[in-house]
């Protein structure tokens, strides 16, 4: 594993396909630019609109994305994290998986992952999220890139970051960079994001990778933003705030072997049979 830069994208997508790629690719660019060499894009990268419109233009949501991620990842050379679109259910029309795919870059898919904790939630603000309604739960633990140069990178989605045994299989399985692209509500981002995300790279000691949504998509639907890069000390190297754009940071192997010699508390685990 080598030092280089991660940039975790953030976006407002909208209910209109191939404006949110082309919103993208720009970043993507810019990102690459930069100098990143591993990019992530948030949940709902391609499409965030009604749950019906999503179902109905499943197929190829999927289609293009898988395809708009494997040429964006050779064309700018980087390993790239798609961070969640919906994936038809074969046996079921009804539904879709919400699905994260990381693409090497000469184009290969590298590791796969379906959403396993859906977001059935009664917001206090008066939203009413029901994931399972056009989504598939996932049943497979995430699967993990392990990159020579990068590290071993770890998937999970949005409200996964809720579930901490999630995270203690990845460490378990040699995690480096976890990542964690979202759509998280503006209602509960604010007082929950930042600290779940600190809480994972903490007590993992890994680096924390989360691409975001934010802003206004369509109707009444609000975002948090504030995508960023978190070192496994706990703290966050780079906070892209609210608007478009991203948060760009170092991951450095060195800064990981100082944190869990510093902090070994992965070694002191005594319930780790439960
Ligand atoms: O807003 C949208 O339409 C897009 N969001 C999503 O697709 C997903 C499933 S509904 N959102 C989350 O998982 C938010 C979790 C969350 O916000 C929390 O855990 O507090």
């Amino acid at each position: 594993m080598k030092p280089y830069l991660a940039a975790a994208i953030q976006m407002t997508s909208r209910p209109d396909l191939e404006k949110n790629l082309s919103e993208a690719e720009e970043l993507i660019e810019l990102a690459a630019r930069k100098g990143a060499e591993l990019i992530g894009l948030p949940e709902n990268f391609a499409f965030l609109g009604k749950e019906e419109d999503k179902l109905a233009q499943a197929e190829e949501i999927a289609h293009r994305s898988e395809k708009f991620l494997k040429t964006m990842a050779q064309r700018f050379q980087i390993t790239l994290l798609g961070g969640g679109f919906p994936v038809p259910v074969e046996t079921n029309a009804q539904k879709a998986y919400n699905t994260a795919l990381v693409i090497d870059k000469d184009g290969n898919e590298v590791a796969r992952y379906r959403k396993v904790h859906l977001f059935d939630v009664n917001v206090p603000d008066g939203n009413t999220y029901l994931e399972s309604n056009t989504v598939m739960a996932g049943e497979d633990f995430p699967s993990l890139y392990v990159s020579e140069d990068l590290g071993t990178i770890g998937l999970s989605i949005c409200y996964d970051v809720r579930f901490p045994e999630l995270y203690r299989y990845l460490s378990a399985k040699g995690a480096d960079v976890i990542c964690v692209p979202a759509a998280f509500t503006a209602y509960t981002g604010k007082d929950h994001w930042k600290p779940l995300l600190q809480a994972r790279a903490i007590e993992n000691t890994c680096y924390v990778m989360a691409p975001a949504q934010t802003g206004n998509h369509y109707a009444r639907r609000y975002t948090h933003g504030h995508a960023m890069i978190i070192d496994p000390w706990g703290a966050i190297l780079a906070d892209a705030g609210e608007s478009p754009g991203m948060a760009i940071a170092e991951i450095n192997p060195s800064r990981l072997e100082q944190v869990r010699q510093q902090m070994p508390s992965l070694q002191h685990r005594v319930f780790d049979k439960y």
